[in-house]
Parts: structure tokens; sequence; C-alpha cells
């Protein structure tokens, strides 16, 4: 029977005392005082009533697995979450054809409980991000995974929302400020009946908790500017998941980038809350300090893909030292751990206790082996068995503001942004205007004659082509955004549709001044068919075919995230669509099987031109080709049916409403390949469960 962990003389975390222990600390204790709380003074159990602390009920260092139910009552008190994983294997296709599936992850098992920081440890390329990846559900595509992950013993979807996860690579939108950049994650993720001067002073105290109070208004940078630095973009990370201290949190090099006082004020601060909060935490580090490792209640080592070692912390020197391999005075434990289990550099022999050295590849076998012994790895399924009969709480996701307040938010911080990067619309802007300059000037006043029908057609369709040709130039900023949605979408701090209806109103009126301010000087230098209804119709047009072609973009940075070829293949579609639109070729001259049908049907160019066709030829009149008939004049509706073919069965606003409806298609399209691609990996993964060793 464990001992109750309110009745310990030393906090439930405390290394277990042991000889070897203070062998290498320098400095004095690292034990963490998380049992005093600390931290912003705001109360999270007021805004999550489930998550109210409770006492220790697992961990590593044997406390009894205890049910949640307090007694006499029916009330629930959260136990936390238990999280176990058995036989966790993840396979990659090999790089050649034919090749054997390769090995990332092979039977790793193990266990996190509430109140407690499990930290993975191991060489560079021994696969803690995809250990990470596989617990959290976020594993990428083309990747196998089997093994049975639990929550309080059941399966549950772990992305989008039910757990948060600080990912190794800190996408953040560049040109928001430290202190805007969790101020709107605050307003996405916190509850709508928690008032937003309390949202706002939460995120300030959060942010100033993670160090980072000097930097508030700092901007984040990217791309074009440098901004706050790696180390502080990772607190930033930090501090937007920390927001609503969920009960299930993944940190993927939580300390990289910084130096180690900063790492230690950061990992002492995550404990504490993690202590405070009833929180589960696994965090992927690469080289805790002597006093950060003594934060971690837990430790998973792996090499290879392998376990190498699993248990409480407090374990692994000794662990080392009984298989041979001891750490000597003065030397860091995670230091000494981490060099004898790296085998990158095989020529290296590390010390063993035996009288022969021995290489590393010789030592993770021996550990590997000790391992398996009944003292470790079944002292571990022990701890899953009885984790898995819990039963605690079933994983909620966490409350959040309501969807028109997410609406709201991601609308106003997407306009700032647009607004901030340059990129984004304002170079555009200053391209369409060169644009419209050099066409209005080499089409200067078409006049009326029966040549200018030639020419009106080549002003509009070169208008309409590169006019949208040019959206590609805003795409690496769209790709960031992407970057960022995926992040924010993943941890679930607002849906698909949110982002792609703020993206559309964020949008619109940066396109409406892209469309105005260059259309109107070309209609004028160009002298197009005058009065102020024809120029409106014009703009809206121009306006909806910027915005067709950027739902397009949407789709093809969705399904090709890198932004070069990106830009390639969002050209080429384009261009076929150009080409086959009945300017280049009639649309009776088009080879009928592929250009005819159905790329004439579904080219945005048709009825965008088409209806500009019909704002500029309707009631029009112009003289025949004097060569051949004198005196003889031809309408505007000849031109259209008999010379430019277009299709007269509906008017001029159809072709509008047409090019609306396929602007919305589009973004359903980019909706349901996002939602597709959030149910089918999932299963994907898990149906080359057999490919596993
Ligand atoms: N999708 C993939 N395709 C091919 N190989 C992969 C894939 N994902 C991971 N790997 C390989 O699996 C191994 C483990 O990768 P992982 O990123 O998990 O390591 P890590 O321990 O987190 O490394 P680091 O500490 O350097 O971040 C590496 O050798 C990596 O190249």
């Amino acid at each position: 029977m464990a001992a109750d962990a309110s009745s310990s003389p030393l906090p439930r975390w405390a290394p277990t005392p042991s000889p070897s222990r203070p062998l290498w600390r320098w400095g004095g204790g690292g034990t963490p005082d998380a049992q005093t709380g600390g931290g912003d003074g705001w109360s999270l159990g007021r805004m999550f009533p489930w998550q109210r602390r409770r006492p220790a009920v697992a961990g590593f260092d044997g406390v009894e697995v205890a049910p949640g139910r307090r007694a006499g009552t029916d009330a629930v008190d959260d136990p936390g979450v238990f999280l176990t994983w058995e036989d966790v294997c993840v396979t990659v296709a090999g790089g050649a054809y034919g090749a054997q599936p390769v090995s990332i992850l092979s039977g790793i098992s193990g266990h996190a409980g509430p109140g407690e920081v499990l930290a993975i440890m191991g060489p560079s390329g021994c696969g803690k991000t995809t250990l990470l990846d596989t617990l959290a559900g976020r594993l990428g595509p083309g990747v196998k995974e089997s093994g049975l992950i639990l929550i309080n013993g059941q399966r549950e979807k772990l992305a989008f929302g039910t757990s948060a996860y600080v990912t190794q690579d800190n996408v953040l939108m560049s040109t928001m400020s430290v202190r805007e950049a969790v101020y709107y994650s605050a307003q996405l993720q916190l509850p709508g009946t928690m008032p937003v001067a309390e949202k706002r002073a939460h995120a300030d105290g959060v942010v100033r908790d993670m160090g980072l109070g000097d930097a508030m208004d700092t901007r984040i940078g990217g791309r074009m500017t440098k901004g706050i630095s790696g180390g502080q973009r990772k607190r930033v990370t930090i501090c937007i998941e920390m927001l609503t201290r969920p009960r299930l949190l993944f940190l993927d090099e939580p300390t990289s980038g910084l130096d180690s006082a900063a790492s230690y004020h950061v990992m002492r601060h995550i404990t504490r809350i993690a202590a405070r909060e009833n929180m589960t935490i696994v965090a992927a580090v690469h080289q805790p300090s002597g006093d950060v490792f003594d934060l971690f209640h837990g430790l998973c080592l792996l090499s290879n893909g392998r376990t190498v070692f699993f248990g409480a912390a407090s374990d692994a020197t000794q662990f080392f030292a009984q298989s041979g391999f001891p750490c000597p005075q003065l030397r860091n434990p995670s230091d000494h751990f981490l060099r004898i289990i790296n085998k990158d550099f095989d020529e290296e022999v590390v010390e063993s206790s035996k009288a022969r050295r021995k290489t590393t590849a010789e030592a993770i076998d021996i550990l590997t082996d000790a391992y398996q012994s009944p003292a470790y790895s079944e002292k571990t399924m022990n701890r899953i068995a009885e984790m898995k009969v819990t039963g605690g709480a079933p994983f909620r996701k966490r409350e959040q503001a309501r969807f028109s307040t997410k609406l709201f938010v991601l609308t106003r911080r997407s306009f700032v942004n647009m607004h901030r990067d340059i990129g984004y619309y304002w170079l555009r802007l200053g391209v369409y205007l060169g644009i419209g300059i050099c066409l209005g000037t080499i089409f200067y006043q078409l006049g009326h004659s029966y040549s200018s029908i030639q020419s009106r057609c080549e002003t509009i369709m070169y208008t309409t082509a590169l006019l949208t040709f040019m959206a590609t130039g805003g795409f690496p900023s769209f790709v960031e955004d992407v970057k960022v949605f995926r992040r924010e979408r993943l941890s679930g701090h607002y849906g698909v549709a949110e982002y792609v209806i703020s993206n559309t109103l964020s949008a619109t009126p940066y396109l409406a001044v892209l469309a105005v301010i260059p259309g109107a000087m070309l209609y004028y230098l160009t002298g197009l068919t005058k009065g102020a209804a024809h120029f409106a119709y014009f703009v809206v047009d121009l306006c909806m075919c910027t915005m067709l072609v950027e739902s397009m973009m949407m789709i093809i940075a969705v399904i090709v995230p890198d932004f070069l070829m990106g830009i390639v293949v969002g050209s080429g579609v384009q261009a076929v669509m150009m080409l086959n639109s009945g300017f280049f070729r009639l649309p009776s001259e088009l080879p009928k099987p592929v250009w005819k049908y159905p790329c004439y049907y579904i080219s945005f160019h048709k009825y965008a031109v088409q209806g500009f066709y019909k704002n500029e030829f309707i009631g029009q009149t112009f003289p025949s080709d004097q060569l051949v008939e004198k005196n003889v004049t031809i309408s505007g509706l000849q031109v259209l049916q008999e010379k430019l073919e277009v299709e007269m069965g509906y008017s001029k606003w159809v072709n509008i409403a047409i090019l609306f409806g396929m602007m919305v298609v589009y973004r359903v399209i980019f909706f349901a390949i996002v939602k597709i691609a959030e149910e089918v990996r999932p299963k994907q993964r898990r149906m080359g469960w057999k490919w596993c060793k």
C-alpha cells in the first residue's frame, strides 16, 4: 500500500533520497516549491470548474491510484489525466522504391499522471518528437503507427483542442507584438463568460510569468523583419498554450534557445502550474541542466527508438550505476545518460565500471536489456495497468469563446495582419498600379473604330489575366497564415469555418481597394465605355476575380504548403484556365476533349471576361470593316454573338453570380479538404500497424 501523499514529509515529486544524487549537484537542490503555487493570482478553477486541485492519485513515486469520487457525495472531483501508452510502434516508408519500412519507434510503453512532468530525453534523432506527436495524435502523413494509447483508460481523439502542444517550430503571426499574440489567443481560447478586462490581465500575467515582461510590445518578427529572439518565440508559444491551463500538455523542447537560468525559471514555472492545476505534462527535452533535471518527476530515455529507461527521474542514476555505468562525480546525470546512449559517433567508447571499455552500441544493448528486468519494465507495466482502471472524468474539450466572438477576433487579427504585412496586399497594390499605368498607356483612348473592338477585347483579357495572375504575389504571406491556422486548429483554438469566414471578411476590403484604384486608372486611361454603372460593374467583376483566385490559392496552400511550389502550381493552374477561356482560341475552335470539356466551363476567366465583354459591348455600335463594307455598322450584340461567341442566354450579372458561386465552392472545397484530412489521417496511420516489427 503506498503512502498518502498529503501525509508524506516530502513533497510528492521530491526525488527519492539517494546517496548518488547530491554528487553532481553544484549549487544546492532544485526541488520545486510547486505546492505553494505562486503564479499569476488568477484562479483557473473559477474559469474551468472541473479543473480543481485534488490530492495526488498516482505517479512515479508509487502513490496509490485512487478513483476521482469524493467520499459521501456524488460529485466527481477531476482526477486529472492519466495518459498511458503500450507497445507504441511508428514506421515510415523506406526512401527507395520497394524498400522496407523504417522503424522510428519500437515497442515504447509508459505513462504520465496529473500534477507531474515527464521528460522524454535522448540523443538527437532518437524519436522524442515522434513519440510526442504519436501521443498527441499529430503524426504527419506517410507515417504508420500502432499500439494502445489511452486517457483515463479510454481511447480518445487527442488533437483539436483536447490537449495542448508546444511544437518545436514556434509558428506565430510575425506582425503581432508579444502582448497582442497572447491576448488575441486569450480572446479565442478563454470562455465567453470571462470579462474582457480579466482576459487581458490574465494574458499579461502569463506573459510576465514567462519572463517576457520587457518584450511585451516587441513585434514577433519573421521573414521580413527581425523581432524577438528564438528563445522568446518559444516562450510566447508556451504562453499561448498554457493560457487555459490544459489538462494535458505536450512540450517539444520548451527550453531550446534559452540560457540555463531562463530554462530553469521557465521549467520551474511550468512544474508549479502543473502541480497547482493538476496538469499532466509530457516534455521532450534536449540537454537539461542539473537544476532543470531535478524538476522532472518522470524520465523516459530513448535511443534509436527504443526505451533505455522509463521511471522516476530520481531512479535513473541508480539504474545506470547498477547497469555498470555509474555517473562520475561532478557530472550532470542528464549529460552522463546522453553521453552513454548516443551512438551517432560510434568510435567513442564509454567507461564502464567493469574492467572493459564499451562502445556506445554495446552500452545501449546492456541498458535496454537491464530495463527489461522486472524491477523496471514490470513496474512500468503495473503502473499502466493501475492507471487504465482509474476511470477519470470524461476528457472534455475546454470551454471557449462563442462562435461569434471567435469570428470577430479572427477577422480583426487577420485584418491587422494584412495591414501590417507589406507582402500581403500593399506590394500588390503597387504592382497593380504599375500594370494599370502600363496597360492604360499602351491601350490609351481606344476610340470607336472597327479595330478598337479587338483592342477592347485585348485590354479586358490582359487586365483579367494579369491582375488575377499577380494574386500569387501574396502567396508567401498566405502560406505563413495557413501555418498559423494549422497550429491553432490542431490545438483546437477555433474551427475551420471560423477561419474561412474570417479570412473572407478581412480580405474583402483590401481586394476592393486593389480593384477600385488600379481599375479606375486603367478604365479611364483606355477609354472603355463611359458611365458610372459600367465602371461599377467593371470594378465588381475585377474584385470577384481577385477574390476567386485567392480562394483557389487557399486550396493550393493547404495541399502544397511550400510557398515556392505553391506559386508554381498556382501559376500553372491559372495559365491552363486562361488558355481555355475562349480568348486565345474561340470556344468553337477549342479541341473538345479536355480543353473545351471541362476546362472551358470551369475556367473562371471565361465567366469574368464574358461579363466584361457584355458590360463593354451591349448597347454600342461600331463602324464595320471599312475595306469590305463601307458605311455599314456593326452592333455590340453582333460582336458578342458572332465574333466573340459569348454565351448570351444570361445577363452580365449572372456572370458575377457564377463567379461568386465559384468563390464559395472553392472555399467549401478548402473547408472539406481540411476536414477530410483531419478525419482520414489518423485512420490511415493506424492502417499500417502490421508493418511494425
Ligand atoms: N516522416 C518521416 N519520414 C522519414 N523519417 C522520419 C519521419 N519522421 C521522423 N523521421 C526520422 O525519425 C527519427 C526520429 O525523428 P524525431 O524528430 O522524432 O527525433 P528527435 O529525437 O525529436 O530529434 P531532435 O532532438 O533532433 O529534434 C529521425 O531519424 C528522423 O529522420
